[in-house]
């Protein structure tokens, strides 16, 4: 099915109101999400655009405000699983753009999407992802006589960040010449409740990807993360408006009420 990626069939009071709240009540916590997810409206768009996952909302609101995606750029998507953020990029940036996901757990990658599984906190994973889009062809569509699956050689990739490992770990030593456009960061582990322990793993995770960012993103490139509101986030805004020429923060509409989660769209890299 073709993706269609369209908020604008999304009426504001589309599908609430499925199951009464006395009734809600009585639902164990599980049942109390599943039932969540039934009457959400971004869930069930997102089942009709034969996206992964409701997410996918959040990053095309993004990409309608501040205008992120063209046609051809090469797209680090962290933390990509299930991959609606990814099935975004591949259709922004089709016929010729590529994206790479990144992610700790193992998922099945959406159509035309490479990826890499590890701990992007890892420094080996990240000279993996340095590796890859140094080579500014590897995960590009090929024209249809020699299609090839985008899918990640694992194979091919580890003997090459092991050849060079040395520079690679070192990212002061690693030239700039990167041609990344976008690097997108919707990573966030398990929370806790614990405000403000899941806000510290947050930063950890912002921190790592506007790292990566400094050393591959292209001059006029973009970045947009996802973090956990709290007390450092305003430091982290700071530096982000060193690197970037301008700075948002957003909390996407499809983004729930109740998490503290919002985002920052860094645009154009100085
Ligand atoms: C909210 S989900 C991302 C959803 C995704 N943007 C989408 O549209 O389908 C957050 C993801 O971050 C990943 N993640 C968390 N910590 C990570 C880490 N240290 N390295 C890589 N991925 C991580 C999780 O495994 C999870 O899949």
């Amino acid at each position: 099915m073709p993706l269609v990626l369209s908020m604008k069939c999304l009426p504001a009071t589309q599908g609430i109101g499925l199951l009464s709240s006395h009734i809600l009540k009585r639902f164990s916590s599980s049942k109390r999400w599943q039932a969540r997810q039934l009457k959400d409206r971004f869930t069930r768009e997102a089942a009709v655009q034969g996206l992964k996952s409701r997410a996918a909302f959040k990053l095309l609101q993004i990409d309608e405000k501040y205008h992120i995606f063209e046609s051809g750029q090469t797209v680090v998507d962290l933390g990509y699983a299930p991959g609606s953020w990814s099935q975004v990029a591949v259709a922004r940036t089709q016929p010729h753009g590529r994206v790479l996901g990144v992610d700790i757990i193992p998922a099945q990658p959406p159509k035309g999407v490479s990826t890499i599984q590890g701990n992007f906190l890892d420094p080996n994973i990240q000279a993996y992802v340095r590796e890859f889009v140094r080579d500014a062809n590897r995960g590009r569509p090929h024209p249809p006589s020699t299609i090839l699956d985008a899918e990640y050689d694992d194979t091919q990739l580890k003997s090459n960040a092991n050849a060079s490992s040395d520079k690679q770990t070192d990212p002061k030593q690693w030239d700039r010449n990167y041609s990344v456009d976008v690097v997108l960061s919707d990573m966030m582990m398990n929370t806790s409740g614990i405000s403000f322990k899941d806000h510290a793993g947050s930063m950890d995770l912002c921190h790592a990807a506007l790292q990566f960012s400094q050393e591959v993103l292209r001059t006029g490139g973009h970045f947009v993360c996802k973090f956990y509101q709290g007390a450092e986030d305003k430091a982290l805004e700071e530096q982000l408006r060193k690197l970037f020429r301008k700075v948002h923060r957003l909390k996407p509409e499809s983004s729930r009420n109740e998490s503290k989660e919002s985002y920052f769209i860094g645009l154009g890299r100085k």
